[in-house]
């Protein structure tokens, strides 16, 4: 087993790429992209699935016992809404575990930040481990933290943007001041924007679209796969600094014809 893992409350992964699971054009391709990308942890829409029905296709499609399935709270306008959503998850057999969604602006779907912490609060005090969708704020994600959240999960851009990341400024102060896992997600479109989360210190990316609307999902799920360790290693393997001024490679004196 790899000795880098990724720690998220009482339970570690060896993947660093989460996914989600809407768009897909079929469950097959769902499944078989699942399997590409090697994921541990898979986020499901709450909304879209029939909990109370076991022969529910779309989650007979992921494998339980390797993969941690996140119900997430996506659809949710406020923190009431949010929390009757994981209450239900919890109440159907799911474990305590929830993604926080709360998109009120059904245009940008950008997470409103007093909901999200109203809800983080009432779920935590009930028990649930608590992994929130926020803009990326430093300040916000350092409340967060303190009221007992598993991870923050800041975006990089707006969900299914694909615009990479947007956010590079703040997600740097996020990862430098963090003491739970970061995590971004929303809008990551290419490998490369995997690979750039990562290398920065990010211990974690959430894809979703850029997988599922991909002409072959499941080529791009072990390319996203590719991406997040490349970037991993390259952040453990110590970049060097960026410099405004050029600096030779190779040794400017002593050349043969001096
Ligand atoms: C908050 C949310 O819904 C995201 O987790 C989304 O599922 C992933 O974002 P992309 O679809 O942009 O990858």
């Amino acid at each position: 087993m790899s000795t880098d893992q990724l720690i998220i409350a009482d339970r570690s992964f060896t993947s660093r790429l989460l996914m989600g699971t809407g768009k897909f054009a079929n469950n097959q391709l769902m499944a078989e992209a699942i399997r590409a990308s090697e994921t541990e942890v898979v986020t499901v829409a709450l909304r879209r699935v029939d909990l109370d029905a076991p022969q529910d296709d779309m989650l007979a499609a992921i494998d339980t016992e390797r993969i941690l399935l996140l119900p997430n709270t996506a659809g949710a306008r406020d923190a009431e809404e949010a929390v009757r959503l994981a209450r239900y998850a919890r109440m159907a057999g799911c474990p305590s575990w929830v993604k926080l969604e709360v998109t009120p602006d059904p245009r940008y779907l950008l997470p409103d930040p007093l909901e999200t912490y109203k809800a983080a609060q009432i779920l935590i005090k009930e028990g649930f481990t608590v992994l929130p969708y926020i803009n990326a704020d430093p300040v916000l994600c350092k409340h967060l933290e303190e009221i007992g959240c598993a991870t923050v999960m800041p975006l990089g851009s707006p969900i299914g943007s694909n615009k990479g990341i947007k956010t590079r400024e703040n997600l740097r102060i996020i990862i430098e001041q963090s003491h739970v896992p970061v995590v971004v997600d929303a809008g990551l479109g290419a490998p490369s924007h995997a690979a750039e989360a990562m290398e920065m210190g990010a211990d974690a990316v959430l894809v979703n679209t850029a997988i599922a609307i991909a002409s072959d999902p499941a080529a791009m799920a072990r390319a996203f796969a590719k991406a997040v360790q490349a970037g991993r290693e390259g952040y453990l393997a110590g970049l060097g600094p960026q410099s405004s001024l050029a600096s030779a490679s190779s040794p400017l004196k002593g050349l043969m014809w001096e």
